[in-house]
């Protein structure tokens, strides 16, 4: 979809920002660009809407040689979206969301309507919200409507410099999260900047890691960690590798462990109690999470479950990181989390214990050494 073909950028004073850079950005690919600063990733980006005209080579969108495209043009098919995020502070949120396909032709009411979905669609409440000034919103509103905005007219690229870098860490990772939500439902062709190397490894489906002026490698996140091309990239994505690592490993449901399971309308006491286990699972009629019972409530209290149940704060949906698994124990001091499927309050899957985290990030690194898919490694073993 992006295709940059020996691409060179050398500013008048003589600097090379960017050197013989050729790679691709598959249609729908999310793909980070990180590195320390100064070394050529804003350059990079900026080639593509042609805010910066490289000096060799040449860049394809789309098929197509965007040096032969009117720059106008070019910019209406790729959304922009900045750190400052350049919201126009005399324009109401509803209005900013609706430049673009104003400028394109929409009837104001069209364009008026297109963005109130955009609006939900990041976590914004066209009610609530539209009616506001930029200045009437958090930082992490303004960074909200931006991205609206660069989705307005729907284009198939988008292009995102440090989108998030100017927030607090914790809206930092609501941004991120929300952000991967909305790019499964709209599947752009993202380039994504960024000097973070756990937000490249968080968002992109590859990292390409940048030296001066040069990608040192271009790979999935879990092959950057697991096996850096470069010292130079051993060294930028730092020796905690296996830290980071568990935000790139999903909770599968062959992780978790079956823990003894009661239903609300179960009477107590249980005949033989819970025998070897110190607690249950309590679930409703539907299957669905409830919370849990301790060993001594099951074999000693009466009534029924539901009398005794206690909730169940430290849940996660299966295919959410290990990482907030981890960090979902130690926020609820919690010894194992249930998993449930996506659905929100939905069907329990099972429980992860952290030994059972340590099993799924080992494996992790050893489908890496074996340089297979982890799916596959997983078929293999189960066969
Ligand atoms: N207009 C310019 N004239 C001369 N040199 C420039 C110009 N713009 C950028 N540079 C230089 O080109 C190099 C790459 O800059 P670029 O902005 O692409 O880096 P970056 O990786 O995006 O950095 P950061 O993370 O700090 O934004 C730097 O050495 C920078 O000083």
């Amino acid at each position: 979809m992006i295709r940059f073909e020996h691409v060179t950028k050398r500013y008048a004073d003589g600097t090379t920002a960017v050197d013989d850079l050729s790679f691709e950005v598959a249609e729908g690919e999310l793909v980070t660009l990180v590195g320390p600063s100064g070394c050529g990733k804003t350059t990079t980006m900026k080639m593509v809407n042609r805010l910066i005209e490289p000096t060799e080579g040449r860049i394809l969108v789309a098929g197509k040689d965007i040096a032969a495209t009117d720059p106008v043009q070019l910019r209406r098919r790729i959304g922009y979206v900045i750190q400052q995020v350049g919201l126009f502070p005399h324009k109401t949120v509803l209005e900013n969301t609706a430049t673009v396909p104003h400028l394109l032709g929409t009837k104001k009411a069209a364009a008026h309507a297109r963005a109130a979905e955009l609006l939900d669609l990041v976590g914004l409440d066209p009610r609530t919200y539209g009616d506001r000034y930029p200045d009437q919103l958090s930082g992490g509103q303004r960074q909200r409507v931006g991205v609206a905005r660069a989705l307005a007219a729907d284009p198939p690229v988008l292009l995102m410099d440090e989108p998030f870098g100017a927030v607090d860490p914790v809206v930092r990772e609501r941004l991120q999260s929300e952000f991967l939500k909305l790019q499964s439902q709209v599947r752009k062709t993202v380039l994504f900047v960024t000097h973070d190397i756990e937000e490249a490894v968080r968002l992109g489906d590859r990292i390409a890691v940048y030296g001066e002026g040069r990608i040192e490698q271009l790979d999935a996140p879990a092959a950057v960690l697991g096996a850096p091309a470069t010292p130079y990239v051993a060294e930028f994505v730092g020796s905690d590798r296996g830290l980071k690592r568990l935000s790139v490993t999903p909770i599968e449901p062959g992780d978790l462990e079956q823990p003894p399971v009661v239903h609300l309308d179960d009477p107590l006491p249980l005949a033989g109690g819970l025998g070897d286990a110190r607690w249950a699972v309590v679930l409703d009629r539907d299957d669905n999470l409830h919370g849990w019972l301790s060993a001594e409530q099951a074999a000693g209290s009466g009534g029924t479950v539901a009398d005794h149940a206690r909730r169940m704060e430290a849940w996660l949906p299966v295919g959410a990181s290990l990482k907030q698994a981890f960090a979902t124990m130690l926020q609820h001091d919690a010894g194992w989390i249930a998993v449930i499927d996506r659905e929100e309050k939905g069907r329990f899957l099972g429980v992860l214990t952290p030994a059972r985290l340590h099993e799924a990030l080992r494996r992790s690194v050893d489908a890496d050494a074996r340089a297979l898919p982890r799916t596959e490694v997983d078929i293999q073993t189960v066969s």
